[in-house]
């Protein structure tokens, strides 16, 4: 049995109201089921109400507000996001084993829980410079995924780029989900750790998110299945 792969590159709706989510999911016939992605932005604006509109179509959701607080803070807040009925939820591994473990108490096994590595918007110049982190930003990756699956938690958010190096660490179903996904000579903006979805699949990456390049897009559609192919071509 080969091991799990999402086939759908999950889309960050990074909007910044609640109407655009609802004229952005308008785009897609009722039939299509997408896995999409709510962050800080929306959720800020639109709060638990765009999750539970969003889940009543039928998609799936990966609330992605990346806790990163005391243990019993992070524990609290998952307790509420438990309620929430999201499939995948984060945190920043930089918390703590301890502070893991204290949200996965607080999910209680209701949603999938992740840790954050390193930002794909990181470089390792930057890392070394400013985190004052002397080993090499993969090393780094990988030290976290580790401190990851000891908590317990399903996965870690990284960039493709060092998927191969952390299920060798930890495990092949290990989940490697990896933002900074870009097609070919697509815009790389604020992202420094890119790569494209056929190159993300090859190498091992279970779930890709993909953004801008889908949202901003003249047409959205067409956007999101010419990545999905990609995504689905080994
Ligand atoms: O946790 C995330 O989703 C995340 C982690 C990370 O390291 N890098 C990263 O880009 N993301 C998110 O993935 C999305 C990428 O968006 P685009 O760069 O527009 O494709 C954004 O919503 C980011 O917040």
């Amino acid at each position: 049995m080969g091991k799990f792969v999402e086939n759908r590159p999950v889309i960050a709706l990074d909007f910044p109201a609640f109407s655009d989510v609802k004229n952005f999911l308008e785009k897609f016939g009722q039939d299509e089921k997408l896995y999409v992605k709510v962050g800080m932005e929306l959720f800020y604006a639109a709060g638990p109400d765009v999750v539970k509109y969003i889940k009543s179509l039928g998609h799936d959701v990966f609330l992605d507000l990346k806790l990163h607080d005391i243990p019993n803070t992070v524990k609290s807040a998952m307790k509420v996001i438990a309620n929430l009925g999201v499939d995948l939820t984060n945190v920043h591994a930089a918390g703590g084993v301890e502070m893991m473990q204290e949200a996965l108490d607080g999910l209680a096994g209701t949603t999938k829980l992740i840790a954050v590595t390193q930002l794909t918007s990181t470089s390792e110049a930057q890392m070394q410079a400013f985190q004052n982190i002397q080993t090499s930003l993969t090393e780094s990756v990988v030290h976290y995924a580790q401190k990851t699956a000891e908590a317990g938690l399903a996965g870690v958010v990284c960039s493709a780029q060092e998927v191969e190096l952390i299920k060798k660490a930890t495990s092949e179903d290990f989940i490697c989900l990896t933002p900074g996904i870009r097609p070919a000579g697509a815009a790389v903006g604020d992202q420094k750790r890119v790569m494209t979805p056929s190159r993300a699949r090859q190498i091992g990456s279970d779930f890709i998110v993909v953004g801008r390049p889908i949202t901003q897009a003249e047409n959205p559609v067409s956007a999101y299945h010419l990545i999905k192919n990609d995504w689905l071509q080994k």
